[in-house]
Formats: C-alpha cells, sequence, structure tokens
C-alpha cells in the first residue's frame, strides 16, 4: 500500500520546497521512499520509539539535510513545525499502530507468540508498562479497555480471571497471561479470530500508550498544519483507528452551513475533499506478500479551503 500512499500525495509533493511530514517514521521505509520519489521535497519524520530513531537514522543518512528526524509523539506535529519554523506542510503521512522492529524485538513485550516482559511502551523513557496496568487498574477498569479497544466480547471472563491470579502473584510476563487467557475462554470463543490474546494484547497497547486519545488529536493536528491543496494519507490498522479516521475526514468534508441558507457562504464551505472511496484494502498480492497487511486501511484527504477563524 505504499506504492498507493506515494501516488496519493504526489500531486502536492512533486515541486521544489514541499515540505512531508511521516509522522510515524518507524524503520523509515516510508520516510526513504519519500525522499527517492519526491527528491524536491524535505522530510520532517517523527517517531516517540528512540530505538526507531536510531535505526532509521543510519538509514535516511544519505539524504543529509533533507530529513529531519524528531523524537516527539504524533500530537506534537504543531510545536515540531514551530520549532523547525515550518508555517504549512504539503504532505502528511501515518502508517499507525507498532513496528515490525517493536513486534520482532521479544524483550518489547508486544508480541503474544514470544515470552517477554509485558512493558509494550513505544517510548521506553516515559508512561507505566502493561504489567503496571494489569497488576494496578480496578477490574471495571480492565474491562472497559478489554471492550473498548480490543473489542473482547469475553472480556469479564478474562478480567475475572487476571484478577484472581494477580492476586496470587503480580503479573511480570507474557507467556503466563497468554496461558491464562486460553484458559479462561470456551471452546467456541477460542476457535475464532486467531489466536485468544490477540485482542487483550491489542488492547492493553492501546491503553499503555494513550493511542487514540493521540490520534484523535494528532488528526485535526495535521489536517490543520497543511496547506490549501496539501494531501494528507493514513494507513491505519484496525476498526477503531479507521473509525476515527473516517470522522474527521467526513466533519472536514462536510459543510457546516445552518440548513436553509439559499448560498453556503465561504466559513461554512468543506475544508476538505475525501481522495478515497470509503477506505482501500490490501490487495490480495500485498497481502501474500506481507500478511501483517491485511488489516490495512488507507485513507485520504485534501486540504482545500483555509479555516475562516
Ligand atoms: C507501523 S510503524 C511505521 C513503519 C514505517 N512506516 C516504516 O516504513 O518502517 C509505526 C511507528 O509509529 C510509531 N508511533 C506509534 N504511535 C506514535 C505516536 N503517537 N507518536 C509518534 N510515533 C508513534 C511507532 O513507534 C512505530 O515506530
Amino acid at each position: 500500500m505504499l506504492q498507493r500512499c506515494l501516488d496519493l500525495l504526489a500531486p502536492a509533493l512533486e515541486r521544489p520546497g514541499a515540505v512531508v511530514v511521516d509522522c510515524t517514521l518507524g524503520l523509515g521505509g516510508h520516510s526513504e521512499a519519500l525522499l527517492a520519489r519526491f527528491p524536491e521535497a524535505r522530510l520532517v519524520a517523527l517517531d516517540r520509539d528512540k530505538e526507531a530513531l536510531r535505526l532509521s537514522g543510519e538509514r535516511l543518512a544519505p539524504y543529509g539535510e533533507r530529513a529531519t528526524l524528531v523524537h516527539a509523539v504524533y500530537d506534537e506535529l504543531p510545536e515540531v513545525l514551530d520549532r523547525l519554523r515550518i508555517a504549512r506542510v504539503q504532505g502528511v503521512l501515518f502508517d499507525l499502530g507498532v513496528s515490525s522492529m517493536q513486534l520482532d524485538e521479544a524483550d518489547r513485550g508486544f508480541a503474544y507468540a514470544q515470552d517477554a516482559p509485558l512493558d509494550m511502551r513505544m517510548d521506553q523513557t516515559t508512561g507505566i508498562s502493561a504489567a503496571e496496568v494489569l497488576n494496578t487498574y480496578p477490574a471495571g477498569e480492565l474491562v472497559r479497555i478489554l471492550r473498548a479497544y480490543g473489542e473482547e466480547k469475553q472480556a469479564k471472563r478474562i478480567v475475572a480471571a487476571i484478577v484472581r491470579e494477580r492476586e496470587k502473584e503480580p503479573f511480570s510476563n507474557s507467556a503466563r497471561l497468554v496461558e491464562l487467557i486460553r484458559d479462561a475462554l470456551p471452546q467456541a470463543a477460542k476457535r475464532t479470530g486467531g489466536n485468544p490474546a490477540k485482542r487483550t494484547f491489542q488492547a492493553l497497547r492501546i491503553e499503555v500508550n494513550g493511542e487514540l486519545s493521540v490520534l484523535e488529536r494528532a488528526i485535526p493536528a495535521a489536517v490543520k498544519a497543511l496547506d490549501v491543496g496539501g494531501r494528507i494519507a493514513v494507513l491505519s490498522y484496525h476498526s477503531l483507528e479507521d473509525r476515527l479516521v473516517k470522522q474527521v475526514f467526513a466533519a472536514g468534508a462536510a459543510s457546516t452551513a445552518p440548513p436553509g441558507l439559499p448560498v453556503v457562504p465561504e466559513q461554512y464551505q468543506p475544508r476538505l475533499k475525501l481522495l478515497t472511496r470509503g477506505a482501500e484494502l490490501p490487495t490480495e498480492e500485498e497481502v501474500a506478500e506481507n500478511r501483517r497487511a491485511a488489516p490495512a486501511r488507507l485513507r485520504g484527504a485534501q486540504r482545500i479551503r483555509e479555516d475562516v477563524e
């Protein structure tokens, strides 16, 4: 889907002095593709994970001053652009979720397939770990998180088992949680939806990193940073993220005029034009090449009007 992101952003970036922000640098694959495809553009790339910045810094070193890498959470985009004295940008890309590096490095605790300390913080310099969430949150709060962020139908059952177990001994590693979930679920629930621990792990990761609240602030901030004509592309990997992106784009693309006006004045006109019909999905070939791309959803929009303050 990288190619489609690049095509979607292209009309805004094929000009001298264009600035594109990669809000989710990761290992720098998308950033490198942006620099290669748009030779006249400057890249600003953010990641909250210092290890990602270190690795992609080496990868992007050949691009010299065209690439500026910043350790930041993506809802800090307005402050980052202020510091760099960049007033407006022509493109923004989000490739949400965790990177393959984070999943593959067992000791980060994101993967349910390997035993590791239950950390799950993307920025290991701040915040609380997944183990602390499991060991300290009240049962009702854990049920809410599993339902809201994991869409886990068996939340009550799983949380009852967690609370029972943590009283005997606090959680520290992933294998014990995976085993507990497998034992807690009824047979029928185990047969559907892949690994039974998948939804709980997703929910914990979202809670630990405050992912949805950060995204809720970041997408409108990114739209606001766009120049008129500028474009934004967002790749999301679960329905909660995609729903949020869809809502922000739909609100921007709608007129805010009160009903009954014969002519819609400028301040009520839409600020965004949608560039994708619904969400675009990966092709069969893309999924065959990379199984982690299977749940991807791409949405794009173009800024077509200034805000009227
Ligand atoms: C799916 S990966 C991006 C992979 C990247 N496109 C590449 O080509 O390697 C998502 C990255 O976004 C980072 N990330 C997730 N949430 C973030 C946030 N709120 N602020 C900044 N970075 C974030 C993660 O640390 C991770 O490195």
